[in-house]
């Protein structure tokens, strides 16, 4: 048999049946398929990420992707299985484990009454580590948002979308963004605002943001973007936005606490969103905060 048989990473398009959509990332859509080579349905089913026709930057930007997907090994991050070429190698799909419970935002609106605190801080926690495994590699995600978690069971979520992952340079603490794209400025440190500087410290910024996400049981009604807005006041449009968030940040205001929130919670999100980033908690230090918290609830349970 020649290598291509027996290479598992190579998924051959005639086998892909095409099942259903799963949602869309940076760069593209994804979409329920069964690779069934036997064609007797006995096949298993994956996610495949399909890269968005056209637009030639958006191709490489996707090959960076798989390439990144591919060497990361984490139990919270979402598994690479390989890739499906078509239409002679000028397009290509990113194959993926398919993770049935699908993003955190869906879940948590569907299952708000049995997650408690201690679900909540299990599943922060096990996206801390995600970011520290991606910080051992000098990769920061740049789109860490709850709309970004993947639920794998009721006791088990990782981070999913690496579109617009960068690797840090060996000699520099951060990544600078030449073309920022539709970004999502209300997931955005101040410093990645005003001077499109993003670091391992940006990343923690973003992560306060998904503690809170988490902590509002990704409720419509207390998103970031909808906080933020109605701080700005709706008369603030278009490119100025990021100009007036960045205003508000620099003055101290912050996303004021879910409903319900555990005080020590909220102290974490704070600690994530200090101005400097130089005096936010790197991912260790959050992940051992919040074991000390879910102790604390195992403890005198209140959630
Ligand atoms: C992260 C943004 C891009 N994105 C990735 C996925 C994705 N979804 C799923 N499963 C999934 C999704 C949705 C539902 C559902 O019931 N919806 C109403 C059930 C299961 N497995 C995945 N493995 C790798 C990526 C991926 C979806 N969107």
């Amino acid at each position: 048999l020649n290598p291509a048989q027996h290479d598992q990473t190579l998924f051959e398009e005639r086998h892909l049946r095409y099942i259903s959509p799963l949602g869309k990332g940076n760069f593209g859509s994804v979409e329920l398929c069964r690779y069934d080579p036997l064609g007797d349905n006995t096949g298993e089913l994956v996610a495949v990420k399909k890269l968005q026709p056209n637009k030639q930057s958006t191709l490489e930007d996707f090959q960076k992707e798989v390439n990144t997907l591919s060497v990361l090994h984490c139990d919270y991050i979402v598994k690479y299985r390989g890739v499906c070429y078509s239409m002679g190698r000028l397009s290509m799909s990113l194959v993926m484990e398919y993770l049935p419970h699908g993003s955190l935002i869906g879940y948590l609106e569907n299952n708000r009454h049995n997650v408690n605190t201690r679900r909540m801080l299990l599943f922060a926690s096990q996206i801390c580590k995600g970011m520290e495994y991606l910080q051992t590699l000098r990769y920061i995600h740049r789109d860490l948002a709850a709309r970004n978690i993947l639920v794998a069971s009721e006791s088990l979520v990782k981070i999913a979308d690496f579109g617009l992952t960068k690797i840090i340079p060996f000699d520099k603490e951060y990544y600078r963004v030449t073309q920022p794209g539709e970004s999502p400025i209300f997931w955005y440190a101040p410093e990645s605002i005003n001077d499109s500087k993003f670091s391992h410290k940006s990343d923690v910024w973003s992560f306060g943001i998904v503690l809170h996400e988490l902590f509002s049981y990704c409720d419509m009604v207390s998103n970031p973007k909808r906080l933020y807005m109605q701080e700005l006041g709706h008369n603030v449009q278009g490119p100025s936005i990021s100009m007036h968030l960045a205003n508000i940040l620099k003055n101290n205001w912050r996303l004021p606490s879910p409903p319900h929130c555990p005080s020590k919670v909220y102290n974490l999100m704070k600690q994530c969103w200090a101005y400097d980033f130089d005096e936010r908690p790197c991912f260790s230090s959050l992940g051992n905060q919040i074991e000390t918290i879910m102790q604390e609830e195992r403890e005198n349970p209140k959630g």
